[in-house]
């Protein structure tokens, strides 16, 4: 006898991930169980979505996802920087108001999270929330962790906040980045900038302590804390942002609220590179997401992103997303063919040995799907597993018409869909598509109908309506020759 019980139940892995804090792998266990809120740091709207962008957002959508398959409520905001020195300086260069170039941009970037199937729950913008900002760096300054300067700038004084340098570990003062005209007027070259004074030129509002602009991180630790609450479980963002940004908005969020942690994990996607090199608007070798899709599916472009672990630096080329094509391919090939074993072929009485064996086969990489998506969201071993299962559903499940291991197999790939979304048109659009068409004949039959009525045929027209209201569909005419349909029960 071979390892019965074959349909015994699989109990799944805990989810561990890898915190940038500490750099540990973590249980993850949030602040309120079952629950999960998540921040991640989205644009500077002032050019194109490249697909170093869409890197990070597809991950932490398959992070998200992933959560949500194993039950978890996930609450997923991601800020929109709708104004800032880079857009100020683009607006400059195309003689534009800077508004017009956060709305093209930010249009951009909702048309491409639509196209790779990202649906964010909260998108705050950081101009519909200067009050805030306001108020949290007045309650910085009473907490005596921020200062004004004579210019009306204000910042927030590092070495009055301890823990510095813990999150990104980095400690040496010597790698600040250092702003000539700010030097001065800082108490020391590291504290960095809550609020911007306002220059000639420049848009600006008021506060306290003269009329300016916020600075970058600030608006990060205010939205997060206004839709998240003043702790919470995930913050991303690229790696590029541990060091200064996240390591800022750590230790203003701890000064605010004098709370440890603010934020329970960290995570950090690695770079899209191109030829080795990140893919970035400064370096000038951006691919743009909206020109990428006209050459790849969106399909083909989450399944090329998710071939890699979110945490790996992940290289463009051409050949990989060619691979990431023939793999969809080979996805689509394996779930359309066991949704006709699914249908047209008997469940089974009884499992033979070589059938259970078969099952087992499938259970097991079930099991290693979830293991890899686990383990910090390992979206390179889980699309292994699940590819894995492909070849046996081709060299084996198909041929044997066995209706147990298909329906397993569909399952496990199901909820490979549910984190990857690569193959939603084949689980849920058929019926959608078939719906439609259904809709779409019997306007076709109506229309014929009635210019049968026009001619006098009513025999012809009322046999049609009879014949439709058996199949459930009623027609309605009404004075004037107009006619409408519904579906109508019984
Ligand atoms: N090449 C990349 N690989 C992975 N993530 C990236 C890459 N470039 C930017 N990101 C991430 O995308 C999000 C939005 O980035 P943001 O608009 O700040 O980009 P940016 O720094 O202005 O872009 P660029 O680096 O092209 O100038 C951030 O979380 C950032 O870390
Ligand atoms: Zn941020």
């Amino acid at each position: 006898m071979q390892n019965y019980p074959v349909l015994s139940y699989i109990e799944l892995p805990p989810i561990r991930v890898r915190n940038t804090f500490g750099g540990k792998l973590e249980e993850f266990k949030p602040l309120r169980p079952g629950l999960v809120r998540m921040y991640v740091c989205g644009p500077t709207v002032y050019d194109y979505t490249h697909l170093g962008h869409a890197r990070t957002y597809v991950a932490f959508d398959a992070i998200k996802r992933y959560l949500r398959l194993r039950g978890y409520n996930v609450y997923h905001v991601q800020n929109i920087t709708d104004i800032d020195d880079k857009i100020i300086n683009r607006a400059r260069e195309e003689g534009k108001d800077w508004r017009e170039i956060v709305e093209t941009y930010a249009k951009d970037y909702f048309e491409g999270l639509r196209a790779l199937r990202i649906k964010i729950d909260m998108h705050p913008r950081v101009t519909s929330h200067i009050r805030e900002i306001i108020e949290f760096i007045e309650g910085l300054i009473d907490k005596g962790y921020a200062y004004v300067a004579p210019s009306g700038s204000v910042y927030f004084e590092v070495d009055k906040y301890p823990d510095y340098g813990r999150l990104s570990g980095r400690f040496h003062p010597e790698e600040w980045r250092q702003e000539e005209d700010v030097l001065k007027e800082k108490k020391n070259p590291y504290d960095f900038a809550l609020w911007k004074a306002w220059k000639p030129g420049e848009p600006y509002w008021e506060a306290p302590w003269g009329r300016g602009r916020p600075g970058w991180h600030i608006e990060c630790s205010v939205m997060a804390s206004r839709y998240l609450g003043d702790q919470f479980d995930i913050h991303g963002g690229g790696q590029d942002l541990i060091f200064p940004h996240h390591e800022n908005e750590r230790a203003q969020s701890e000064a605010y609220f004098g709370k440890k942690p603010w934020v329970r994990y960290w995570l950090h996607t690695g770079y899209l590179t191109i030829r080795g090199e990140k893919m970035s608007k400064s370096l000038g070798n951006i691919i743009p997401l909206r020109e990428a899709l006209k050459k790849w599916s969106p399909e083909t472009l989450r399944l090329w992103i998710l071939s890699a672990h979110y945490r790996t630096q992940l290289d463009f080329s051409e050949e990989s997303l060619e691979q990431a094509k023939a793999n969809l391919r080979r996805l689509r090939g394996a779930l359309q063919g066991l949704q006709r074993i699914i249908e047209e072929v008997d469940p089974q009485s009884r499992l033979g040995d070589s059938e259970a064996k078969l099952v087992n086969t499938v259970l097991t990489l079930y099991k290693e799907f979830h293991e890899a998506m686990s383990n910090d969201f390992n979206t390179s071993r889980a699309l292994a597993a699940a590819l894995k299962l492909v070849k046996t559903v081709n060299a084996e499940i198909l041929p044997a018409e066995n209706y147990t291991a298909a329906i397993l197999a569909y399952r496990t790939l199901l909820e490979f869909n549910e984190v990857f979304a690569v193959l939603d048109d084949i689980v849920y659009g058929v019926a959608q598509q078939a719906q439609k068409l259904v809709g779409k004949l019997v306007d076709l039959i109506v229309k014929v109908r009635a210019e049968l009525r026009a001619r006098k045929m009513y025999e012809l027209a009322d046999n049609i309506r009879a014949e439709l209201g058996e199949l459930g569909i009623k027609l309605y005419d009404y004075p004037g020759g107009k006619t409408t349909w519904r579906f109508e029960e019984g």
